[in-house]
């Protein structure tokens, strides 16, 4: 019989003898609670041992302890976080703080580190598993490849900062790398899909912002999750890796509900791929934390590096909401031989340390039902009007129509209205650059060439993901804020009167500027509208798109860019989002000579020195593949230095004229050598342009490379099926190839910027001089 037992029976006995005395019976069973308290303390403690010695922890004792420390610190959280509405914010801080008086530091100073083996022995060395796995004894053998993407810059100052740390104040055997997701990495699958075999034990850190409006990081959570679905690769490609950590940068105060929620879905998918995540998603708003809260972060993650102790795993591969835990005291020893290589821990060894990773574990792993909510987002405008997007385009002197077009007047319309001349387009093909307006239904591109103008900042995508804005729209629009900016020129000294008023009426549209034309889903529809009001159309597309390339109708002249002649070069030089792009292009050049042979086509290569100059005998081969009416060579145009725009070219990456002569003689001589029928016509040396065309436009001994547009229209409109020769119209003298005029209109006048300000300046010196006499 218990104690309790025995002061029970003996209540009883003093109430019956007492006569009901209530007083004496409830000192009886206030002693009696004393006594049952006593005995479940010792149950609890005998329960204990026999766990330990039978060689396991109870999964339930455990996961209670983890649910307590989580709720001792998520109170802590509750007070130091000045984000309030955020459910799933992860405070580091509580995490890996080296010395502190935190509570969960507390409870942990007062209790031995529980760290037991499946076999109830303690662990010759606390070796991680994490680092076992990957046959690493410490954590600053890793390499380490911070990848960040910005459009602000606020990513890419948090990610110099953590890179900045890690090479300077923490013992790495091996410097880590700085990328930029999108001007640095060609090819996500060289990082996310084949995990670089030459460095051993490689960490990924990603410092990543959140935008609801269309942006880079949409493709990137989008090919992680292609990458995931994608049967024909390895599902857990990133179980390769050592580690992986995510850092979000956002704005909970403007995006309560979606707070970082890219930077979430990232650290999501990153383990659903098989990565271990070794240090817990931070998120960051920078309204409220900003800069101080990062350099807690890194220094919290740089301290974490050094600290070699075990790190516990769950599983993310299998459950997204963090809940499944590793089982504490599964083997983990040295002498364990099922170290299987098995990812995010999930059939791995783990040692749980529940103080210090209980709470970690928790909120850095996503919340599944919010990260669903957020991943069934509504279709994003393109371009949105609040997007950095739509700022830096319009800031470029685009102007932005619907959400995802755009119009420019470019420097040649400007020249032009000045009397100084029109652009190559003129001297090849009979467009007055005043006439002509450049545009595109699509922002979006689906490569991100070396040479593009764009900035690094338009979206990419290799698919339609955006809302759609119908085709009269966009005409309307791109009309309006073509003419718009040649109101503006009237005041510009030089204006030509005429011109300015023939400048209302546009005859041409150069559907390139920047982005894909072909994406957008109604691109016949838009260059019928065009047709219809006599607007002749010029449409280039990459060559990436053959489905669409198919599909599309009657136009003036139709580009397919040829930027390099290798499936190596092309890779290099127009970094293209599609894994099968060298397929496509091939594709699009059949298209070329069968489908679309009715139309006027142009290959435009565009040189650029160290990238793209050689193997002319390769370009003469996808010649042969697509015959095309017409191959315009340009060189490459410097846009701006690298360091801001992720455009990697440089000066010396920029041909000299003389040098693409010589590139266009090499090839036309390879051409002429392999049999095929073209030859060199004309030029526009202003530009560094030249054409080489097909000889059945030398009629008559006379190159006829401009269009009759009257006549286009004609034979549009009658129904009849016409070819590239039934709008042929004659080509002036001044544009032919080595013409003394090498292309310049000799009614235009020829204005030298360089040789007009030395003029100015003679003039005004000559003037103080004069002042002083
Ligand atoms: C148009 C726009 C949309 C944004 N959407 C979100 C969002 O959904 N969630 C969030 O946490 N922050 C959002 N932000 C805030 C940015 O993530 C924050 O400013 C961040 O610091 C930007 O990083 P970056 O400078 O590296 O581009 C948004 C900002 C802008 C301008
Ligand atoms: S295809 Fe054109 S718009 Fe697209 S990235 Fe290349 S140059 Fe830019």
């Amino acid at each position: 019989m218990g104690v309790s037992s025995f002061v029970l029976v003996g209540a009883l006995f003093i109430y019956l003898v007492s006569g009901g005395r209530w007083t004496l019976v409830s000192l009886v069973v206030t002693v009696y609670f004393l006594a049952k308290n006593l005995e479940k303390r010792d149950g609890a403690s005998s329960e204990r041992h026999d766990n330990v010695s039978s060689g396991k922890i109870i999964a339930s004792v455990a996961a209670a302890k983890v649910a307590k420390v989580a709720k001792v610190a998520t109170a802590a959280t509750a007070a130091t976080t000045t984000v309030a509405n955020v459910p799933n914010e992860v405070d580091f801080t509580l995490s890996f703080k080296p010395k502190s008086n935190l509570l969960s530091e507390r409870i942990k100073a007062k209790r031995v580190p529980k760290i037991i083996n499946a076999k109830g022995k303690k662990p010759t060395k606390s070796l991680s598993p994490t680092l076992k796995s990957v046959g690493s004894n410490s954590w600053l053998n890793s390499n380490i490849i911070i990848f960040y993407t910005t459009l602000t810059g606020s990513s890419q100052r948090a990610a110099e900062k953590l890179y900045q740390k890690l090479s300077n104040d923490i013992n790495l055997t091996n410097k880590p790398k700085l990328l930029n997701l999108d001007d640095d990495v060609n090819d996500l699958d060289d990082y996310f899909v084949n995990v670089p075999a030459d460095l051993p034990n490689l960490v990924y850190i990603l410092v990543l912002p959140s935008y609801d409006t269309d942006s880079p990081i949409d493709y990137f959570l989008e090919t992680l999750q292609e990458t995931f679905n994608d049967f024909r690769v390895d599902k857990y490609p990133l179980k390769k890796l050592a580690g992986f950590s995510v850092l979000g940068v956002g704005d909970s105060e403007s995006w309560p509900e979606r707070f970082c929620y890219q930077a979430k879905l990232a650290d999501k998918w990153l383990g659903k791929l098989g990565g271990r995540r070794i240090f817990p998603l931070g998120t960051i708003c920078m309204k409220t934390g900003g800069d101080n809260r990062i350099e807690e972060w890194i220094n919290l993650f740089a301290e974490s590096l050094k600290d070699d102790t075990p790190i516990t795993l769950n599983n993310n591969r299998n459950n997204d909401d963090g809940d499944d835990i590793e089982e504490i005291g599964s083997d983990n020893d040295n002498d364990n031989d099922n170290d299987n290589d098995s990812g995010s821990g999930e059939s791995e060894g783990t040692l749980v340390d529940v103080e210090d990773m209980g709470k970690m574990i928790r909120e850095s792993s996503s919340d599944s039902s919010e990260v669903d909510i957020m991943e069934r987002r509504e279709i994003k405008e393109m371009v949105a009007k609040d997007s950095p997007t739509y700022k830096s385009l319009t800031k470029q002197g685009y102007t932005v129509v619907g959400s995802h077009s755009g119009v420019k007047i470019c420097r040649w319309t400007k020249s032009a209205l000045r009397g100084r001349g029109s652009c190559y387009k003129f001297a090849f093909y009979g467009i007055k650059s005043h006439l002509c307006m450049e545009t595109t239904p699509s922002l979006s591109c689906s490569n991100k060439c070396v040479f593009c103008w764009r900035h690094g900042t338009n979206p990419v995508g290799t698919s339609w993901r955006w809302q759609v804005d119908g085709p009269e729209v966009i005409l309307k629009g791109a009309l309006e804020g073509h003419y718009k900016k040649i109101k503006q020129m009237r005041g510009v000294p030089g204006v030509v009167a005429e011109r300015f008023n023939e400048a209302f009426t546009v005859k041409h549209c150069a559907l390139s500027l920047v982005g894909e034309p072909i994406f957008y889903p109604y691109i016949n529809e838009f260059v019928e509208m065009l047709h219809e009001k006599h607007i002749s159309s010029f449409l280039v597309c990459n060559a990436q798109h053959p489905e669409q390339l198919n599909a599309l109708g009657k136009v003036t002249q139709l580009y397919v860019s040829i930027d390099a002649s290798t499936r190596d070069s092309l890779k290099k030089v127009d970094r293209p989002l599609f894994k099968d792009y060298w397929e496509r292009l091939l594709k699009c050049l059949e298209i070329l000579k069968t489908t679309q042979a009715h139309q006027r086509t142009v290959f435009r290569l565009t040189l650029v020195k160290g990238f793209n100059m050689t193997d002319v005998n390769e370009y003469a081969d996808l010649v042969a593949r697509g015959q095309p009416s017409l191959i315009e060579i340009k060189g490459a145009t410097f846009c701006g230095s690298s360091s801001g725009n992720g455009n990697p070219l440089t000066m010396q990456n920029i041909p000299f004229y003389q040098e693409c002569q010589q590139f266009v003689r090499n090839l036309n001589q390879e051409l002429q050598k392999k049999g095929f029928s073209y030859d060199i016509a004309c030029e526009h040396a202003h530009s560094c342009c030249i054409l080489i065309a097909q000889t059945k436009f030398k009629i008559n001994n006379k190159w006829h490379t401009h269009i009759n547009y009257n006549k286009f229209f004609q034979l549009l409109e009658s129904g009849d099926k016409f070819n590239d020769l039934d709008y042929v119209s004659e080509t002036p003298d001044w544009a032919y190839w080595e013409s003394q005029e090498g292309g310049f209109n000799p009614e235009d006048t020829k204005y030298d910027r360089k040789t007009e300000k030395a003029k100015n300046k003679l003039a005004r010196e000559q003037q103080q001089q004069a002042d002083l006499i």
